[in-house]
């Protein structure tokens, strides 16, 4: 049994999550604390601007640098708050912030420096999760389906575990040992979140209050879900900007247009049940829109089923990414597997993330 540390900076953009576990790397697993640290506008500008420019490698190297501080003080928080030292953790898994992500073309970029993660920390550093599974075929994500499966073992199944974070992403579980298929649904809170801030000035559509003001306009909204993305079949998956919407919502109010995101982020999730092997039971729900009440009643009357936020199985829908990373990382020193082929898609079962060791530093 290992304590582990795992580091998440997701697509929304919002901050650093940091979670600590113990697990075996296999079916244990107990959460023993969480931290959020939030990004100030000015670090999400400029990480928007890396977004947008990747190949300004001056401004990469300069945010790369501050991003990986940003975590280091995560770490020294979460510390701080669970009343740990550094020594009793085996690792950190840091994941980093995907700056972008083509599996067409074998490319997918987690932006952190591991190095100077370790240094600043004085701790051992797994990273670079993607890659090996990209180099055996892999789509490269989604990885947190194995860790959907080991919070989910005790429960009925068929189940699905939907994280709605900037992208959306789905892991459904099977009755048998084993059975598991993911693969990213559709856009989560990204595009909602951009279009509230090109529209208001404001991050996010806070408790889905304008699309709860607006109505869907359903042209749109049939013109949006008619993206060849929602007719592949799984393996499959996103870049955080490989919905562009901007020119389909020419027109719309603020409102309508969140009201129309939102329903997109549904319309997506009801689409990823076409290839699920049989409907699950309930659906459990992650990640940031689960907090906006305007989604989860949407999806709730549209997959007709139990959907609830994974708050009702005692998880904590903001940590449950980082915690992923923590529990990947011991996998990726034991050697063991953190993808499936029904994951990513990858040729076989494949291990990854590489190590750097304090001592080199
Ligand atoms: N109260 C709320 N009302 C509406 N939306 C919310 C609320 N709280 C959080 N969100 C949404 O959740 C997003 C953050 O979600 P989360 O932290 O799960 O994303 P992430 O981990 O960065 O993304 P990913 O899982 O794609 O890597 C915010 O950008 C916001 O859009
Ligand atoms: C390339 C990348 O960072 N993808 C993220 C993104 O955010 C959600 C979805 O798209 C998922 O595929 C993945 O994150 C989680 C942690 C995953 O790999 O399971």
């Amino acid at each position: 049994m290992d304590v582990m540390m795992g580091l998440m900076s997701g697509t929304s953009l919002d901050g650093v999550d940091a979670a600590l576990i113990e697990t075996d790397g296999e079916r244990f697993v107990r959460s023993l604390g969480f931290e959020t640290l939030p990004y100030p506008d000015a670090f999400r500008m400029r990480l928007r601007g890396v977004l947008e420019c990747p190949d300004d490698t001056a401004l990469a190297k300069d945010v790369e640098r501050e991003l990986t501080l940003r975590h280091a003080d995560a770490v020294q928080r979460l510390l701080a708050s669970t009343g740990r030292g550094r020594e009793e953790i085996r690792a950190i898994g840091f994941h980093g912030q995907t700056i972008r992500h083509d599996p067409d073309r074998q490319q997918t970029w987690q932006m952190g420096d591991a190095a100077l993660l370790s240094r600043e920390t004085g701790m051992d550093v797994v990273h670079d999760f993607r890659t090996a599974d990209m180099r055996a075929g892999g789509q490269g994500a989604p990885l947190a389906p194995l860790y959907h499966a080991v919070k989910a073992v005790r429960l009925p199944k068929p189940l699905a575990v939907l994280n709605l974070g900037g992208v959306g992403n789905v892991t459904w579980v099977g009755p048998e040992d084993g059975d598991i298929l993911a693969f990213d649904t559709g856009p989560g809170n990204a595009l909602i979140d951009d279009w509230v801030y090109r529209n208001s000035g404001l991050v996010c559509d806070l408790d889905g209050k304008l699309a709860a003001h607006g109505h869907v306009d359903t042209e749109v909204l049939q013109a949006l879900l008619s993206h060849p993305y929602f007719r592949v079949a799984p393996p499959k998956s996103l870049d955080r900007n490989s919905f562009v919407v901007v020119e389909n919502l020419q027109g719309l109010s603020a409102q309508d247009g969140a009201a129309t995101l939102t329903a997109f982020t549904v319309g997506a999730v009801v689409r990823a049940q076409d290839f699920f092997p049989s409907p699950p039971v309930r659906w459990l729900v992650c990640g940031g829109g689960r907090h906006n009440p305007v989604l989860m009643q949407q999806l709730s009357s549209e997959l007709g089923v139990s959907v609830q936020a994974v708050e009702s199985e005692g998880w904590n829908g903001d940590a449950l990414e980082a915690e992923c990373f923590a529990y990947l990382a011991l996998r990726s020193l034991d050697g063991k597997a953190l993808s499936l082929p029904s994951t990513t898609g990858a040729s076989r079962p494949v291990s990854g993330g590489r190590l750097y060791r304090v001592a080199a530093a």
